[in-house]
């Protein structure tokens, strides 16, 4: 378990992470969202005192991380991928983690194998890929055998093999009743992946909820519709009170009217209807609705749709 009250961190006038308050449990996988610069990794860090708040605390296991007695048997994480000694081979690599964090040489044949690199576990780390890296990482982290684990973006850069790889192995740790904390700026990996969400931008706490709870409660419920009579169906639906926006292959996107409604309406105007059918937002549009505020850099988008009236 992770617990974090008032978790707070400033950077000169900044304020990286900004009192933020969790409970990270065990036995789910909890995805920590937020887009590029909102506090994910400065949190993660202070996690693994690598960085101390400015005030707060935060706790693993009821103790602050440098408290703890063996903290690789402990915590593994995965922060960078890319701090590891190019000229050691993988098995040097982790055999020299074990040895001196006395954990048995045997793990590290086990944790190579988990990772799936066994094949190349004497060749220098330095000509490694992405994807090989970043497996070593999860390999270091799973050295000791932890209850809790942290990956910061494992996904970044990586493949469809890989990516599924990772979304496997996050699931896996979590059922085996793991602790599993893993970020990204990702919204479409998280719905295939996390349980529960905590949600950040601009440092501060934008949701705490299961994924469900996050797209019921932040995505508009839209309503798909193909008719010969899509002008007329358009006014109609304007005139309820709906919002129509034309989809690219002749559909129209109605919200703010239920399902229901746009059926029935359908009906009292004689309009024949080809579709009708509900729309549930992706966890990614409920996402960028969420954190539209607090993104740091905007860029012009365009658009996909257009109004109809
Ligand atoms: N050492 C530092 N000195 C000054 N500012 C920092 C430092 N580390 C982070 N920041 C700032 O704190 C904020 C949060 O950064 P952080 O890296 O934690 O965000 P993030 O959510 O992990 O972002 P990303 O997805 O881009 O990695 C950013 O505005 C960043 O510029």
């Amino acid at each position: 378990m992770i617990e974090a009250v008032g978790l707070t961190k400033r950077y000169g006038e900044r304020v990286a992470v900004d009192n933020l308050s969790f409970t990270v449990r065990p036995g789910q996988v909890t995805g920590f969202l937020g887009p590029n610069g909102a506090g994910k990794s400065t949190t993660m860090r202070m996690i693994l005192s690598l960085d101390a708040p400015t005030s707060g605390r935060v706790t693993v296991n009821g103790k602050a991380f440098t408290a703890l007695d063996n903290p690789m048997r402990e915590v593994g994480a995965l922060l960078d991928a890319k701090a590891i000694h190019g000229g050691r081979s993988a098995y040097h690599h982790l055999l020299c983690l074990a040895q001196s964090n006395n954990l048995p040489p045997r793990r590290v044949d086990e944790v190579l194998d988990m990772v799936g690199l066994s094949g190349v576990a004497r060749k220098r780390s330095k000509g490694f890929s992405l994807g090989m890296g970043q497996r070593l990482g999860i390999a270091t982290a799973l050295l000791g055998d932890p209850r809790i684990l942290m990956f910061d973006e494992p996904v970044n850069g990586l493949d469809p093999e890989g990516i599924l790889w990772i979304r496997n192995l996050m699931k896996s740790l979590a059922a085996e009743g793991r602790t599993v904390l893993v970020s990204s700026h990702l919204m479409s990996e998280m719905e295939h992946t996390a349980d529960h969400l905590l949600v950040i931008g601009r440092g501060r706490m934008i949701a705490d909820c299961t994924v469900r709870e996050f797209i019921d409660r932040n995505s508009a419920l839209a309503v798909r519709v193909r008719t010969p009579d899509s002008a007329f169906l358009a006014e109609a639906v304007t005139r309820s009170g709906g919002k129509v926006a034309a989809q690219p292959d002749g559909a129209l996107l109605v919200t703010e009217l239920p399902l229901q409604r746009v059926g029935d309406l359908a009906f009292e105007h004689g309009v024949r209807l080809h579709e009708l059918s509900p729309l549930q937002a992706s966890l990614e549009q409920a996402f960028m609705e969420l954190t539209r505020d607090s993104v740091e850099y905007h860029a012009a988008v365009p658009s996909t749709s257009q109004e109809v009236r």
